[in-house]
């Protein structure tokens, strides 16, 4: 029988730019949460597992302490984290194509950048110095780095630093301080995150059952089940079209002799043009249909 203590703790983060993707990927899932949008906590109730709502730069301490099992946070804080910490001992299990954005050096319209080169004896204000500091060296460049906790991009104009290097996803929020991106320093996407400490046989089992569906979920995302029929002379050509499809079903038509039905699943996106050109190799009938869940 399960007790408490055996578990899961999955953090993510209260309220912010992961929080509904982390709320979205545990309910599919699965997972049904007890309590409210406020509470600290929320007990699962159809699977043995808290979880913990912190400060998205909180989560690759908790994991890799172990006080949780699994976390969800972004590549960038995880990099910090790794890169400043003396045991970091966490990995990635899965990256979530979710969040995506980007560590970009930026600086004022105005600015002439001539490379890299131009940052030597620079100040850059950052919220990653750890990052920063190690690209600095790849570069070769000496500069002092500054570090701010938010509003980065206010630092040239409170001649804080000339150079900030902050998130950037649209480039909004960087046209709109009058800055302009020079160079890219790290690429960043929402991970699940385990620790790599010891668990208990409990908690090591339903750390498998977790992340086997977490890998279903992100599997069926873009999958779908295409369904079609085909004269014979067709199917190789057809085969090749279909996209991410291993070894598609093939299945005689009754009644119609040298026609077949094919049915397979895609794991990648399944476009109009990937129809019309199934269509032009011979395909009729053609069904695109969703995939609910997906265990492999
Ligand atoms: N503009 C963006 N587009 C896409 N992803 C982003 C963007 N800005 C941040 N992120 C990702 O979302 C994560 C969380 O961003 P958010 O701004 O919510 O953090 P925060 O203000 O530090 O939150 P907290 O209050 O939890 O400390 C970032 O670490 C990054 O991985
Ligand atoms: O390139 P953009 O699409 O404009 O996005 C970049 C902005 O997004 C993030 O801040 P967020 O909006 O999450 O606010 P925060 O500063 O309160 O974290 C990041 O710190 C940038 O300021
Ligand atoms: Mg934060």
């Amino acid at each position: 029988m399960l007790v408490d203590a055996d578990r899961l703790h999955i953090a993510i983060q209260k309220s912010g730019r992961l929080s509904d993707v982390s709320r979205q990927l545990l309910k599919d899932a699965g997972l049904r949460l007890q309590n409210g949008r406020n509470a600290l906590t929320a007990r699962v109730e159809n699977f043995p597992a808290d979880i913990m709502f912190v400060r998205d730069d909180d989560i690759p301490t908790f994991v890799a302490d172990g006080v949780c099992e699994f976390g969800i946070v972004g590549g960038n804080v995880l990099e910090e984290f790794r890169l400043s910490s003396s045991e970091p001992a966490i990995e990635v299990v899965a990256p979530l194509g979710q969040a995506r954005c980007s560590l970009k050096l930026a600086a004022p319209e105005a600015t002439v950048w001539e490379g890299s080169s131009t940052l030597e004896g620079q100040r850059i204000a950052t919220s990653y110095p750890a990052i920063v500091t190690r690209w600095l060296a790849e570069q070769g460049v000496r500069a002092s780095v500054v570090k701010m906790n938010g509003a980065v991009e206010l630092a040239p104009r409170l001649r804080i630093a000339p150079f900030i290097c902050d998130l950037v996803s649209t480039g909004a929020t960087l046209e709109a301080n009058g800055l302009r991106p020079v160079a890219d320093v790290f690429d960043s996407e929402a991970v699940l995150v385990r620790t790599t400490r010891d668990l208990s046989e409990p908690k090591r089992v339903q750390g498998e059952a977790l992340l086997s569906r977490v890998e279903g979920v992100l599997q069926t995302k873009d999958a779908k089940y295409i369904l079609l029929n085909a004269p014979s002379e067709a199917l190789p050509a057809i085969t090749r079209i279909l996209p991410g499809a291993e070894a598609p079903t093939i299945i005689p038509l009754h009644g119609r002799p040298g026609h077949f039905a094919v049915h397979a699943v895609c794991q990648e996106s399944v476009f109009w043009e990937t129809l019309e050109q199934l269509k032009g190799a011979g395909a009729s009938a053609v069904l695109v249909l969703p995939i609910e869940k997906m265990m492999l």
